[in-house]
Parts: C-alpha cells; sequence; structure tokens
C-alpha cells in the first residue's frame, strides 16, 4: 500500500453506515475500492428498459441509477446503498452494452471520428436516515477514425461486450479516444470527484453517526 492509499484508509470518505454497492461492475469496485472504503458488493437484480421515446438522455441515466439503488436500499434499510449507471449519448441516441459482435461494430463504426457524451447517473440512499442524493455527470469523448479493419480487431480481443458504447477507456480501447473533456473516471463507469463530495456530505449531515437516525 503507498502513503496516499494509507491516508485514504483511514477513512475521510468512511460513513458510520456499512456502504453497498449495488453494482455488478468490476470497474466500480475497482475505483470505490481506490478511496479507501470497505463495502459490500450487492448487484440489483435489474433489467434495464430501454430509453422511452422523448425521454432525456440524463435522465434516463438518473432514472436506472436510482432503481438499481431503490432494490437495494429497501432491502437493506441500514446502509448506504450506491447505484450507478452509464450510457453512451451519440446525437440524443442512447448506446448501452451491446447485444452482439454486429452490434458493437455498428456502434464503434458510428463513434468513430465523432465526439460523444458518456453520462454517469448515480444514486446514494440510506433509508433509515431518510438520505437520498442523486446526480449525472457527463463527460466528453472524442475518438480517432479507426477504419473496420481496426474497430472488428478490437471487437475480438472481447472487450466492447460488457462496455457502454462497446468501448473500455481504461482498457483496449484507449487507443481509439483523442480527448476527454471533463471526468475520466465518469467515463469508467463512476465521477469519483462527485462521489466523494456526496460521501462528505452524508457524512457530514450524521456526523454524529446512530444518534441522528
Ligand atoms: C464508456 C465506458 C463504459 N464502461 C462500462 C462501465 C459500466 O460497467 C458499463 C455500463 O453498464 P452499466 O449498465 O452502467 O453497468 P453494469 O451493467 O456494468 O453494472 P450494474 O448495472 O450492475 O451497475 O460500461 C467502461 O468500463 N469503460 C468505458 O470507457
Amino acid at each position: 500500500m503507498n502513503t496516499d492509499n494509507y491516508l485514504l484508509a483511514q477513512g475521510p470518505f468512511r460513513t458510520a453506515r456499512e456502504i453497498i454497492l449495488a453494482s455488478a461492475s468490476p470497474r466500480r469496485q475497482m475505483l470505490l475500492s481506490s478511496l479507501g472504503l470497505d463495502f459490500r458488493v450487492v448487484p440489483a437484480d435489474y433489467k434495464e428498459p430501454p430509453i422511452r421515446s422523448g425521454q432525456d438522455p440524463e435522465h434516463y441515466a438518473l432514472e436506472m441509477s436510482s432503481e438499481k439503488c431503490r432494490i437495494i436500499a429497501e432491502k437493506n434499510p441500514d446502509s448506504v446503498v450506491l447505484g450507478a449507471d452509464t450510457i453512451v449519448v451519440l446525437e440524443k441516441e442512447v448506446m448501452g452494452k451491446p447485444g452482439s459482435r454486429e452490434h458493437a461494430l455498428e456502434m464503434l463504426e458510428r463513434l468513430q471520428g465523432n465526439v460523444h457524451e458518456v453520462i454517469t447517473g448515480v444514486c446514494l440512499r440510506c433509508e433509515s436516515w431518510q438520505v437520498r442524493e442523486s446526480f449525472s455527470v457527463a463527460s466528453r469523448v472524442e475518438m480517432i477514425p479507426a477504419g473496420q479493419d481496426i474497430l472488428e480487431a478490437y471487437i475480438n480481443t472481447g472487450e466492447p461486450r460488457d462496455k457502454a458504447g462497446a468501448y473500455a477507456i481504461q482498457g483496449v480501447g484507449a487507443f481509439l479516444v483523442s480527448s476527454v473533456h471533463g471526468s475520466y473516471t465518469n467515463v469508467v463507469g463512476l465521477p469519483l470527484d462527485r462521489v466523494t463530495q456526496a460521501l462528505l456530505h452524508i457524512k457530514a449531515i450524521h456526523a454524529a453517526g446512530d444518534n441522528h437516525p
């Protein structure tokens, strides 16, 4: 453990209640761990419905994160539950995870040589503390024009399969990204700057721990 992690492990972001990450995403687990937090992973069994016609993408990401959070928070009323949802948005069209190789290629062909937004909706809830915080963060990502052969070779790595927009900025897919404007961790799946602010806010309100239910 390096000095920075040691200092974080002392717990500036810890709350008096257990934290549950309501997500199966290994990226979110890795990002939350980097804050020196102890938490339990309890993914919400929730099949995300497609966006409703006319619904704003940001509202959609917020709604999905709130649903994942609600399902776990209602079963664990004394825990601080964190749910999140990451989507890729190109010209108002939402891209979730690709359903097939062909779908991944279709997404990447549209994203290459263009600028898109990555939006993550985040929800934090503690039922018995009556805490509910929700926010969304948008980052702009610019991709190089890569060409079909290269995109197909990238899809062969298997990486795009479980990623919104069919790429991972933190993995092999980094070569596709020419610039990011805004939070990098937001693109990976959890905007750590805003998440830590929210945890500190919850901690400040409940500074005396369980004496203030
Ligand atoms: C754009 C992008 C997305 N992603 C990932 C983050 C998310 O795990 C995934 C988007 O899917 P989500 O539905 O947000 O999350 P998930 O299904 O992985 O997990 P859960 O619903 O249980 O919380 O895409 C990357 O890892 N890197 C990237 O560059």
